[in-house]
């Protein structure tokens, strides 16, 4: 019977499939590079979803041939020492996009309707006037005015399926929509080839590429300061795109309105990151592709990545499958 070490919870249909289809399906108690090294022993497969694989499980692991991963992102994944170790990398591609483009226009219309203040103030206790009068304690609800995203500009970093989908959603919702992402040539939606296009002019951007080489910390000091004093960033691509404490700076200084984050550098972010106490920011924990939908979806899909293999099948999507010399 061939093992598959699941390291973080996934959906239980997914767990039942590769039962169904014969595996011996071990859940490993932690995500350390210790448990992994003692559980990874004997393991055909690996199913994992975004936190960091730990240098030395692959080394160590004796059986294993597929990393797959619930999710696209792969940066967790060490693609050379894998391939390396003969290990293929699989993802699943889409499952999750609607989910995190949603979470994309929920947190661009949360932000510009003030509705995290809102609510923050209203738990506090200072309950707001609403007769727009300044009294001792209380805010203020002219000072909750928010803007409308309709006819506002979104310029979406990496037009990939999460970004289409938002530029859909926004169309939808009447926003100006153009595009970076230069490996794209031709899109119904309206592209830049030069990103200062997107940062000088744009009142919402929403990052959607992978954490490459080429996106490490590309929206720094500079960029930010390039941005409208009135622009709101998300980011639910990855952490590392942006940097952290030049964005932590801007949102201090009102150098931009404010940032939706759900990814960071370090998941989860230190207690004494500067984005904890940074102004105007919204802070989730990774959930943008955590809906039941996309969460069942992309388990079921990993699952079907090591179930086609273990058969001499190439799984749908893979990423270091021609690289493998088997
Ligand atoms: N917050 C969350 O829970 C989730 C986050 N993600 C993140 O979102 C990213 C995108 O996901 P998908 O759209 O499904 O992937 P995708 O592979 O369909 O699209 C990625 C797009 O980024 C573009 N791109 C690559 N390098 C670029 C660059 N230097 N500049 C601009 N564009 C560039 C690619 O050409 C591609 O069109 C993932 O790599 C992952 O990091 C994905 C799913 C869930
Ligand atoms: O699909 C992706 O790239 C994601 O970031 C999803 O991450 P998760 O598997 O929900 O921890």
């Amino acid at each position: 019977m061939k093992k598959v070490l699941i390291s973080e919870k996934i959906d239980d249909d997914a767990v039942q499939l590769l039962q169904k289809n014969g595996f011996d399906v071990e859940i490993s108690p932690a995500v350390d590079e210790a448990t992994l090294t003692e559980h990874i022993k004997g393991a055909f497969g690996l199913i994992m979803r975004s936190s960091k694989l730990p240098e030395g499980v692959v080394d160590s692991a004796d059986q294993l041939r597929i990393i797959s991963r619930t999710g696209t992102g792969i940066d967790n994944v060490n693609i050379d020492d894998a391939t390396k170790n003969h290990v293929l990398v699989a993802r699943v591609n889409g499952a999750n996009a609607y989910s995190v483009a949603e979470y994309v226009i929920t947190t661009m219309l949360a932000m510009s309707r003030r509705i995290y203040k809102s609510d923050r103030l209203f738990k506090a206790g200072q309950i707001v006037s609403t007769h727009g009068e300044s009294l001792p304690g209380l805010a203020v609800k002219y000072d909750l005015n928010g803007h409308e995203i309709r006819g506002k500009r979104l310029g979406i970093l990496g037009l990939g399926r999460i970004g289409k989908i938002i530029a859909k959603l926004g169309d939808a919702l009447g926003m100006d929509i153009i595009g970076y992402d230069p490996y794209v040539k031709a899109s119904d939606v309206k592209l830049t080839t030069d990103l200062n296009d997107i940062y000088n002019s744009c009142d919402f951007i929403s990052v959607n590429m992978p954490l490459t080489k080429e996106t490490k910390n590309l929206i720094a000091a500079k960029e930010l300061g390039q941005m409208k004093d009135s622009a709101f960033i998300v980011n639910a691509g990855r952490g590392g795109i942006i940097n952290e404490t030049d964005l932590a700076d801007a949102l201090n200084n009102g150098v931009v309105a404010g940032a939706a984050l759900d990814v960071f550098t370090e998941e989860p972010p230190r207690s004494d990151s500067p984005l904890l106490t940074a102004k105007n920011i919204l802070l989730t924990a990774h959930i943008g592709g955590t809906t039941y939908e996309a969460s069942k979806a992309v388990a079921i899909g990993a699952a079907q990545a090591v179930i086609d293999y273990s058969t001499g099948k190439k799984p749908q999507f893979t990423v270091n499958y021609k690289d493998l010399k088997n």
